[in-house]
């Protein structure tokens, strides 16, 4: 395996990457400003110990899993902001196991009409009838609120669990969980399952499906690498949030695990060489900046592509070697694939900031990439 850089990478601002995250916990749950609303809020809910809190911090702020054991139980709600970039753009909110729908104090209508998705964790290590019990009161309530909510199950903690147990744990507990939202007449609440652990990618990738149903520009996006794709020779692309390595968009083809690993562990390996070779002599600088870049050609004639899209955002594409020959195309389609993403952000900035949300393709870059095609000579097309 050969790892080339074509241009020199900074670092972190001088941080360690564990230190790098999107923001911290703020014990409160009191924050009414606008901006604040027109976040998309996620809560993690759950039995005492069925690992959100673990999640949380493996998730967005780089803590190893074995760490996650000393984590100390949560007693009150953690808000955390993650609204760094644009198009990851939303707050995590960490629930106490303990959460009491009947305590008065706890105004669960205000926090349920505010929310995007209800991520409810089932350790599935341990006997989960209890956690289904709890998880049909707290969906129900949620829905009866806001039935807008996405609900997702994460099947947590399958780390233990072997292949046939992991499928029959999941076909128990989607049966059960159906069957008394069947009884309440709640046919219409959906409820989507995901086997997680955080000892691997699973929790990433459960997470990137999360996530990409709260992104209303999702459609144009894949639109774009779409395009992308099919007019530079080249496999598979995912647009990642690099920070905590969610896939927040990819192209239609079908996603293989094998293929977000190895995507994942290219931006680690990129980020890890960035932050102790990158900074400048005083230690100033950014691991992750605007001439990020970097090639792995594997030994199986397979090549990984990195490059920067936004602060926050790169693709990763995986191609074959013969592919890779042209590689001014696959230039000049990025630098328009580029430009469109910029566009749908500026489209999503200038609604947002209208109140109404919509995600209309970005017409001029989608013509200029559909003009670099992979046979032609890239030209401009106005
Ligand atoms: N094997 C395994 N253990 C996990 C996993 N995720 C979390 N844990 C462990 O589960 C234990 C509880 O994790 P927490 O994240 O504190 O659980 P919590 O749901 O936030 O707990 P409360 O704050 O009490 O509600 C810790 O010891 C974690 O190391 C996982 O995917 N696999």
């Amino acid at each position: 395996m050969s790892i080339q850089y074509e241009e020199p990478m900074g670092s972190y601002g001088g941080e360690s990457l564990k230190d790098f995250d999107y923001g911290v916990d703020e014990p409160d749950i009191e924050d009414n400003s606008p901006s604040s609303d027109s976040k998309p809020r996620i809560l993690l809910m759950g039995l005492r110990r069925s690992g959100k809190s673990s999640i949380q911090k493996v998730v967005f702020h780089k803590m190893s899993p074995n760490e996650t054991l000393f984590l100390e139980s949560t007693n009150k709600i953690y808000k955390d902001d993650i609204s760094d970039s644009s198009f990851v753009n939303f707050q995590i909110w960490d629930f106490p196991g303990q959460v009491d729908f009947f305590d008065p104090t706890f105004d669960y209508e205000m926090i349920f009409r505010g929310t995007g998705a209800l991520i409810f964790v089932i350790d599935a290590q341990d006997d989960y009838v209890e956690a289904l019990g709890r998880l049909h009161l707290t969906v129900s309530r949620a829905f009866r609120v806001n039935p807008d909510i996405n609900f997702e199950v994460f099947i947590h903690k399958v780390d233990g669990l072997s292949d046939d147990h992991k499928i029959e744990t999941q076909r128990d507990v989607h049966q059960r969980a159906n069957d008394d939202l069947a009884d309440a007449s709640l046919e219409k609440l959906h409820l989507s399952f995901y086997l997680t652990s955080i000892y691997d990618h699973s929790i990433f990738e459960a997470f990137s499906k999360v996530v990409q149903k709260l992104i209303p520009q999702l459609p144009t996006l894949e639109n774009l690498l779409n395009i992308f794709i099919s007019n530079s020779g080249i496999e598979k692309a995912f647009l990642f949030d690099v920070v905590s390595k969610i896939y927040i968009a990819t192209d239609s083809s079908p996603v293989d695990m094998q293929s977000y690993e190895l995507c994942c562990d290219m931006i680690d390996v990129v980020i890890d060489v960035s932050c102790i070779y990158g900074l400048r002599e005083d230690g100033s600088g950014s691991a992750y900046d605007k001439e990020s870049l970097a090639i792995i050609k594997l030994n199986n004639t397979t090549v990984l592509y990195l490059k920067e899209v936004t602060r926050f955002l790169a693709l990763v594409c995986i191609l074959r070697e013969e592919s890779f020959e042209r590689k001014g195309l696959i230039d000049y389609n990025f630098h328009c694939f580029r430009k469109a993403i910029q566009e749908v952000f500026e489209v999503g900035n200038s609604v947002q900031r209208s109140g109404f949300l919509d995600a209309s393709p970005p017409i001029s870059s989608l013509a200029s990439l559909k003009a670099g095609t992979l046979n032609g000579t890239p030209r401009n097309v106005v």
